[in-house]
């Protein structure tokens, strides 16, 4: 969590917002997954609407959903995390409640938002379930903020932002916290115990979600030189590696999608698994660092694809744990509410920003998608 490069100018925000009042409760706010079969196709729509993803792809997904009875794990998941930060917050007499908001199903941030104020909440504290920079991982954030407020103006005469009647602060990116380290990994100990004792030390295979090359070139600040995603998750791998004292790593991407014309980084941790084997790899963990819940992305992808890969290829595999259940994950967070909960916290972090304001000028601003 750096501060700005000289030159680089802030982006203004309210006056009113940067008031040090206290905040009085928490947002946590999440991606979002289907509940059901009927719920599959409507989500899909809602993730990928005006996106460009082909037909073929979400008849795809679809069926990786369906194939789980249409549920994914990452709701039940995120309430889970939301059900230990209360008690946190509560160990440490902290009385904010937390609220459970998503982008692309319910309970939709938008409903949540509208729900917080008519319980009497102006000044929320907002926990992204995503730990990086970029534009799907914070930018993006940010637009659901905008959104939920944009709608609340529309439901709620006088409650508009500009006045700072409602505050929503983002709080900031966590890739690179300690504790987010040291439970990764904790994880990969745990997955390197499962393979067991074996004549060849596995091979530590990091991934994270791919995003389209020329998201990941326009991510960071304008002024930064691009590729801030990719740097941070090399830099995450590299963090948890150092932990584990391992120095032969690598760091791939995974459940790509869009137009295969169109350039995403690579490789992918299906193909790396091919090029392992032909290097004569024979055992493999794989850790997702790049989620903090074991949702669909990793039971799918991961699990049952990239599981199926290495057997084929006669490897040995296991997959590590993502952090979201480890109570270190759980106390950065009550960590991260502490600390800004008073009104001081650090605004110039990476990723923090009121009100669906970027923490940068130009910063991660959405590459130009193609047309179909
Ligand atoms: C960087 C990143 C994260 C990590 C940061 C974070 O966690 O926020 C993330 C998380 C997730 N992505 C998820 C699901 C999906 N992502 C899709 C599509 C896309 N993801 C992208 C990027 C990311 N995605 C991008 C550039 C696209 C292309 C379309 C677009 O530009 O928006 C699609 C559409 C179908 C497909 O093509 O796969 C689905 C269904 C789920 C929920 C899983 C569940 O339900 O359990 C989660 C947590
Ligand atoms: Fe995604």
């Amino acid at each position: 969590m750096s501060s700005p490069a000289p030159g680089d100018t802030t982006t203004p925000v309210d006056p009113a917002p940067l008031v040090s009042a206290p905040f009085d409760a928490v947002l946590f706010l999440s991606f979002g997954g289907p509940d059901g079969p009927d719920d599959v196709m409507p989500f899909l729509e809602n993730v990928t609407r005006g996106r460009g993803i082909p037909r073929e792809r979400l008849e795809s997904v679809a069926e990786h959903y369906l194939h789980f009875g249409g549920v994914s794990p990452i709701n039940r998941l995120n309430l889970e995390m939301i059900d230990a930060l209360r008690d946190e917050l509560g160990r440490r007499g902290m009385d904010l409640p937390v609220y459970f908001g998503n982008r692309n199903w319910h309970p939709m941030v938008e409903d949540t938002l509208a729900e917080m104020y008519t319980a009497g909440h102006r000044r929320i504290l907002v926990f992204p379930t995503s730990a990086w920079g970029g534009y799907s991982g914070c930018r993006q954030y940010h637009e659901d903020i905008d959104r939920a407020l944009t709608a609340l103006a529309g439901r709620e005469p006088g409650s508009g932002r500009s006045d700072g009647a409602v505050v929503l602060r983002k709080l900031p990116q966590y890739w690179s916290h300690p504790a987010f380290v040291a439970a990764g990994a904790d994880a990969v100990r745990r997955a390197m115990d499962t393979l067991g004792p074996g004549d060849e030390t596995p091979r530590l295979v990091f991934t994270a979600h791919s995003v389209p090359s020329s998201a990941d070139a326009a991510s960071g600040p304008a002024t930064d030189g691009g590729g801030l995603y990719s740097r941070q998750v090399m830099a995450a791998s590299r963090a948890v590696a150092d932990e584990l004292g391992v120095t032969d790593f690598d760091q791939v991407w995974q459940s790509r999608s869009g137009p295969p014309q169109i350039p995403w980084l690579e490789p992918d941790i299906c193909d790396h698994l091919e090029s392992l084997a032909a290097e004569g790899v024979r055992r493999v963990v794989v850790y997702p660092v790049g989620f903090i819940s074991d949702h669909l992305e990793v039971i799918w992808d991961l699990d049952n694809e990239a599981a199926e890969v290495a057997e084929r290829l006669g490897m040995d595999y296991a997959r590590a744990d993502t952090v979201g259940p480890d109570p270190r994950f759980i106390s950065m967070i009550g960590d991260f509410v502490e600390a800004y909960a008073g009104g001081n916290g650090d605004l110039a972090a990476m990723g923090c920003g009121d009100n669906g304001r970027t923490c940068r000028d130009r910063c991660c601003v959405p590459a130009a998608r193609p047309r179909k």
